[in-house]
């Protein structure tokens, strides 16, 4: 039977999580959906069907979900970038902001080889700041970035714009207003 629920559909919102004002996206309600979960990895590949991706690169934490099942489906090797501290290998980091200071993230410094052709993906584009750092980790590893690939974007904090201007072709599956 044909699915004709949207995406956004299965994305639940929380209101004031996990601060007041802030309309929490959760993600969980379509991951536990089957074929919403399907769904949302067959719509996350789709405008790179063809094209030569050797791996795809995850972002802590809701990223390792959604980049597992695509790298599964793709047939090819899964990379975390992980929040600091997390990685038990030989690191190279990237600072980005937060809302309120700063974070840091990171890669293991053998998961990527000049020139391999790399998808990002995460569930959520906001400001842009935690793509952006992944992006430079991938980039100062040498990997070719093919494309961005989000289940949502906030259009009004952003992210689309920012990693844009870096020459990224971003892909998001649905968006939301506000923040
Ligand atoms: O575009 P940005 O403004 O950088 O925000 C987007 C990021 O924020 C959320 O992760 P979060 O930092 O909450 O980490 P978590 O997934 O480990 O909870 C989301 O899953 C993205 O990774
Ligand atoms: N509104 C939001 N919902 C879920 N994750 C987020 N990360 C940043 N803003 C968010």
């Amino acid at each position: 039977m044909p699915n004709s629920k949207p995406i956004k559909d299965y994305i639940r919102t929380i209101v004031d999580f996990p601060h007041e004002g802030i309309m929490f996206r959760d993600v969980t309600t379509l991951f536990a959906d089957p074929r919403g979960f399907r769904m949302a990895i067959d719509q996350l590949l789709h405008p790179y069907a063809g094209m030569q991706i050797d791996k795809v690169v995850g972002l802590e934490a809701r990223g390792f979900i959604l980049g597992g099942a695509v790298a599964h489906q793709l047939s090819v090797g899964f990379v975390p970038i992980r929040k600091k501290g997390k990685l038990p290998g030989a690191v190279i980091s990237e600072e980005y902001q937060l809302e309120y200071g700063e974070a840091i993230v990171e890669v293991h410094d053998d998961a990527i080889m000049a020139g391999e052709k790399i998808l990002v993906v995460d569930d959520l584009l906001a400001t842009g700041g935690t793509a952006e750092a992944g992006i430079k980790l991938v980039e100062r590893l040498g990997g070719e970035i093919i494309g961005c690939a989000f289940v949502i974007d906030l259009p009004e904090l952003g992210g689309r714009a920012k990693l844009e201007a870096l020459g990224m072709d971003v892909h998001a599956l649905c968006d939301f207003e506000g923040v």
